[in-house]
């Protein structure tokens, strides 16, 4: 039997000065990136393995992490992307029939270092209080020289010399290095997809492309430097078509490459679904900012309302970005100006808002078929109120049409009142 607990030290060092120490957790070593908290209880194998995560130190706000071990089922990509771990009380054994090995061990193959038995509660409570930043963790040969642990004000201008996540464009580091497709699930013998959908790859997760096939779409999976003219020639133009753009790690200001690319596919009027790093993209490709977040939305609770039908959803998200649109009013797409006619956007609505802090949560638009929203419909982890939004893409890609608006649901934003509905 394995077991997770060490008593090595380890140091954790914020880039205001902030010092925790712990015992180190999985690979030995020095990490820096930005330290953000994570609120899910379940799901730290998808966590780990979730490529927008790529740069982040993740502090697990469940004080009790590693207890099922890890599997082959649960990752979300073929590694794990975060940058360095973060936990209250480690399992000291895992236990689950799914289990092939110890979450520490895994951690130090993959040379991800971490650190245990750190206080997460005054940490994510600092984090809340002041925003995120840079931090690092310091264990073995990295903390103690020849006996003696290595000055905490060398520790924190190594923290203070790691790029700041702000002006980030990361996506290229993490995007697939070939195409690939996902085949329809479950179709009748010789039938027909039910839709094809190129995915741009942008850090994209394992059930993403799943949920679409299991509604009987063909998903050909992209790199992020795919151009629009490769993407139209793999989509068929006598059947339902569309482009999904995923989420992904960085910051959404620094992504020219792919506003450049979803301009393309707007233009050519291709129906398109974008999630979390996609609804971003969806927001700057029509002219609105972005904005980064004091501490950002990570786990697997949280209350959105999709305005368009009036209904909350429970919702899996991390981001550290929002987009800035109007909140109560249908919009022009601010991009327009610099527009011809023929490639106007038109009309845009925040049709999804968080109902903790009103944070925009997806966008519609009105007079293309183009939708997105901030979260993770795939739902893993998570609960999986949102999977109505893969039905909403396959029926964007039947009818090429926008998304449906109930007149109801527009009047509401068109006198400003659409808040009050929350
Ligand atoms: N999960 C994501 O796609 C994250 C998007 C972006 N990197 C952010 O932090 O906001």
């Amino acid at each position: 039997m394995t077991s997770s607990t060490s008593t090595d030290p380890a140091v954790l060092v914020l880039e205001d000065g902030t010092v925790a120490r712990g015992t180190a957790y999985g690979a030995r070593g020095t990490t820096v990136g930005e330290i953000v908290f994570s609120t899910g209880m379940t799901g730290y194998q998808e966590t780990l393995t979730d490529p927008s995560y790529h740069r982040q130190i993740v502090v697990m706000t469940a004080p009790h992490v590693g207890n099922t071990g890890v599997n082959d089922d649960d990752p979300e990509s073929h590694r794990i992307w975060v940058a360095g771990y973060v936990l209250r009380d480690p399992a000291r054994r895992t236990s689950s029939w799914r289990s092939r090995g110890d979450l520490a061990d895994e951690l130090a193959e993959q040379g991800v270092v971490g650190i245990a038995e750190v206080d997460t509660r005054f940490l994510t409570r600092h984090l809340r209080e002041l925003g995120v930043m840079r931090a690092g963790i310091f264990s073995g040969d990295d903390l103690v020289r020849d006996g003696v642990e290595r000055d905490v004000a060398e520790l924190v201008a190594e923290v203070r010399a790691a790029p700041p996540m702000a002006g980030a464009d990361l996506a290229r580091e993490v995007t697939t290095a070939e195409a690939y497709t996902v085949e329809p699930r479950g179709l009748a013998e010789g039938s027909d997809p039910v839709a094809t959908v190129v995915a741009v790859d942008l850090g994209i997760k394992t059930m993403t492309p799943v949920r679409l096939a299991e509604r009987g779409v063909r998903v050909h999976v992209v790199p992020q430097s795919t151009t629009v003219d490769e993407v139209a020639a793999l989509l068929p133009t006598d059947a339902p078509a569309g482009v999904f753009f995923s989420n992904g790690p960085g910051d959404p200001s620094a992504a020219t490459a792919e506003i450049d690319l979803l301009r393309g596919v707007l233009d050519r009027r291709i129906p398109f679904f974008g999630i979390c790093f996609g609804n971003q993209l969806l927001g700057r490709a029509l002219g609105y900012g972005t904005y980064k977040l004091a501490y950002g939305h990570r786990g697997i609770n949280q209350p959105v309302m999709d305005r368009t039908t009036g209904k909350v959803e429970v919702t899996a998200q991390n981001h550290g970005f929002a987009v800035d649109a109007p909140l109560d009013s249908v919009s022009t797409a601010p991009y327009d100006d610099e527009r011809a006619d023929d490639v106007r956007y038109g009309r845009v609505i925040v049709s999804h808002v968080g109902l903790n802090d009103q944070v925009v949560e997806g966008l519609t638009a009105l007079d293309l078929p183009a939708f997105s929203v901030q979260y993770h419909p795939e739902a893993a982890a998570g609960p999986h109120d949102s999977a109505y939004l893969f039905d909403r893409f396959v029926d964007l890609m039947t009818t090429r049409e926008p998304v449906t608006v109930p007149a109801s649901a527009l009047a509401l934003l068109a006198d400003g009142s659409g808040e009050k509905e929350n």
